[in-house]
């Protein structure tokens, strides 16, 4: 199977809407792609172009060695999956799951063997002669993933599947797409605005702002070495604590401690500290970088509280760092000296917002 390529791919609505700036990605066929932002990033927009839905103002896409920027869709041998399950309302499951295959004029015994196989695949067999109003939303997106399946495409599109379901239906079926999928040897591209999605269910993830591409990586290492202050602040929840601090002297004032810098050429004279709340924890006796501080609030997570507290400081305006701790302890209006492990601290530039080293 063929890899997909994208080639600086730009579209323009008006001078005043560029949703989509300059995308240049590759997809090989073993891999799964998810475009993750916030609304009116560009996803769905970057999405539509590779379906042949909308025309690119500039760039160009490639399906393995063939150039397909202006090929109708329906000659592109890519299959879609829409939020709105876009199903046949008037015919059973069975026909809608065989219609793209009738229309390709498929001989009657093959649409019988792909559709029995990809509806055992999910478990589909007992609702074959149901209409889609007779399913529910999980079953519908079911057919409507079965039928994206049954044209065995040279590639997967899948624009938010999942945001129509309740949460616990959404983690079911998110672990279906993913065996699914995973077993299937062409590239799949995911849209979504839900970070869950995409670090579950990615090889590879881009994350789009304003129509540019922010960071394009495996999911850990967007995770763990967001490229940006953007990528910080949008992917990880509870979200990172992102502190804007005055510099001194190789270090950074956090209230009325220190942290060490990292070693850039030039000290800034501000520079902002990202730590995430999981990686802040009380502090231990052998702990160097430490703080200390009072905690005005306390957020029932289940598993953890959500502790934010304010950082002793002799200047009016105390900094505020969140700590996700234990929940077998009151830590209402403690006071807690809480340790920020240097290998866990991320620095970024103020002016660009780029992470340092
Ligand atoms: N046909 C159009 N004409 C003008 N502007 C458009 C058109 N379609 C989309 N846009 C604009 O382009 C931008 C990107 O839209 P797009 O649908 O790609 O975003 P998205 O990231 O998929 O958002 P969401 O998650 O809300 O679906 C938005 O500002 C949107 O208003």
């Amino acid at each position: 199977m063929a890899k997909l390529e994208l080639k600086n791919l730009n579209k323009t609505y008006n001078p005043k809407v560029i949703p989509v700036k300059d995308i240049s990605l590759t997809v090989d066929d073993n891999e799964f792609l998810t475009l993750l932002g916030p609304s009116g990033c560009g996803k769905s927009t970057t999405l539509r172009m590779i379906a042949g839905l909308e025309e690119p103002t500039e760039g160009r896409i490639l399906l393995g060695s063939e150039d397909i920027t202006w090929k109708r869709p329906g000659d592109r041998n890519m299959a879609m999956v829409f939020q709105s399950y876009a199903l046949y309302p008037h015919m059973t499951v069975f026909e809608n799951l065989a219609s793209g295959l009738k229309l390709k004029k498929t001989p009657r015994s093959e649409i019988q063997q792909r559709v029995t196989e990809v509806s055992q695949l999910l478990g589909l067999e007992e609702l074959l002669q149901r209409k889609p109003g007779q399913l529910s939303g999980g079953q519908r997106q079911r057919v409507a993933v079965g039928r994206a399946l049954v044209r065995r495409a040279q590639a997967y599109l899948l624009d938010e599947p999942l945001s129509n379901l309740d949460a616990l239906l959404r983690e079911r079926v998110r672990a279906d797409i993913k065996q699914i999928f995973a077993a299937q040897k062409a590239p799949v591209i995911y849209v979504t605005h839900d970070q869950t999605e995409a670090m579950t269910l990615s090889t590879k993830v881009a994350v789009l702002n304003n129509g540019y591409v922010q960071q394009l990586d495996p999911p850990e290492r967007i995770y763990n070495h967001p490229a940006n202050l953007f990528v910080a602040g949008f992917v990880g929840s509870p979200q990172m604590n992102l502190l804007t601090l005055p510099c001194q002297e190789g270090y950074a004032i956090l209230g009325n401690f220190r942290v060490n810098l990292p070693h850039i050429p030039t000290v800034p004279p501000q520079i902002v500290l990202g730590i995430r709340p999981e990686n802040v924890r009380i502090a231990r006796p052998e702990d160097t970088q430490t703080i200390q501080g009072r905690v005005y609030l306390v957020e029932n997570l289940g598993m953890h509280n959500l502790v934010s507290v304010r950082v002793a400081s002799y200047q009016t305006e105390s900094p505020t760092v969140r700590a996700l701790l234990p929940t077998d302890q009151n830590w209402s209006d403690a006071e807690i000296t809480l340790a920020l492990p240097p290998q866990n601290i991320h620095w970024f530039d103020v002016q660009s917002g780029d992470a340092f080293g």
